[in-house]
């Protein structure tokens, strides 16, 4: 995937450009990773609790919306604990054998990070209940009525997985983590840290405000920070005379208004499902799937991605009968809402 095809504010891509820049910007320690204080108190407790007693440490699961670190976080237990590092995924995962030969393979200690580990096959699920508790797996020897269960014992390893949907995981796969991880959205004051570095790394002298202004439109995300940043630097370079190593808050402002992404963060997405919600059902309710056929999205992507932050940034709520524009909305898009002309009428 190019940097052409992706969304600016979607956190769940990535283009190749964008994950080799993400390689060279990742923190590789917890003292270097920002933000998250609960979550890295608890894992540092973890890793040295487990290093004390010369013992893999217990497996993680790493829940929240994509792009704010559980990658990073899965590369920083490895790190730490000084252990390798096995990456797979679970739409990669897709029968028991694919997991089978991960697992046979693996080496003492090693770190096996799952990302989207929601997505794997359910009978490699099952084959992992037993390998997380008692490193060992049965493997199906043959088929039909001679079909005969092979046990295998497997090097002790740490899971990390990751997933944007705790709530899909089964509960014996859930119950077998050791500690979940519950990944919030950064602070503006924590993103701007998250930039202020970024920059440094690259080389990139921009101003304190410019970097405010950043911190204020990435949808609390560091993926989308860094990505507003290159786009950022090539305005600079384009743009901005000299080397093109400064930017200032024109210049941000200027490559963000190009990248049509509004002062709350919003793009064009957010805007298309607020527009469906305020004017064709005046307010709400909506439910999901009408919301992402009416924007001609996956549902999938509209409860991941977009409903997160319309929630958090309270354009609008959740309920039973489905999502509701708060009054804010109502004001954030210059319109008078239904309720409100009715009370009007009455007065
Ligand atoms: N706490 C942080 N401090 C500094 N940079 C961060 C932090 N968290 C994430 N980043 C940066 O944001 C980018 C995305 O992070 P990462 O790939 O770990 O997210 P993710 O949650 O695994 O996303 P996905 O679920 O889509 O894989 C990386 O470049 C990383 O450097």
């Amino acid at each position: 995937m190019s940097d052409a095809d992706i969304d600016l504010t979607n956190p769940d891509l990535a283009s190749e450009a964008e994950l080799a820049f993400e390689g060279a910007l990742r923190p590789r320690s917890l003292s270097e990773f920002v933000g998250q204080a609960r979550v890295r108190g608890q894992m540092q407790l973890l890793l040295t609790a487990a290093a004390m007693q010369q013992r893999t440490p217990d497996h993680i699961l790493l829940a929240g919306p994509p792009g704010l670190g559980k990658t990073t976080l899965a590369m920083i237990v490895a790190h730490e604990s000084g252990r390798p590092l096995r990456m797979s995924s679970g739409p990669a995962i897709q029968h028991a054998g694919d997991l089978a030969a991960i697992l046979s393979s693996l080496v003492p200690g090693e770190v096996l990070f799952i990302d989207e580990i929601h997505r794997m096959a359910r009978s490699a699920e099952e084959m992992l209940y037993l390998a997380m508790e008692d490193f060992r797996i049965d493997i199906m020897v043959g088929k039909g009525a001679g079909a005969t269960s092979v046990p295998l014992d497997l090097s002790p390893f740490t899971l990390v997985g990751a997933t944007t949907r705790a709530g899909l995981l089964p509960n014996p796969l859930r119950d077998r983590f050791g500690f979940t991880a519950h990944l919030e959205f950064y602070a503006e004051s924590e993103l701007q840290q998250v930039l202020t570095r970024a920059a440094r790394m690259m080389g990139f002298d921009v101003d304190a405000e410019a970097i405010d202004e950043i911190a204020g439109r990435c949808r609390g995300t560091p993926r989308i920070a860094n990505r507003l940043l290159r786009r950022v630097r090539d305005y600079a370079l384009v743009h901005g005379g000299g080397d093109g190593t400064h930017a200032d808050l024109g210049s941000v402002k200027a490559a963000l208004e190009l990248y049509d992404v509004d002062p709350l963060g919003l793009d064009r997405l957010d805007r298309a499902v607020m527009q469906i919600i305020l004017t064709r059902f005046g307010g709400g309710p909506v439910g999901l799937n009408t919301l992402a056929v009416s924007v001609g999205e996956e549902a999938e992507t509209i409860e991941a991605v977009v409903e997160p932050f319309l929630v958090r940034i309270g354009l609008i709520t959740r309920t039973p009968r489905g999502r509701v524009a708060t009054r804010e909305a109502w004001e954030h898009f210059g319109l008078s809402s239904p309720s409100a002309e009715a009370q009007l009428d009455g007065l």
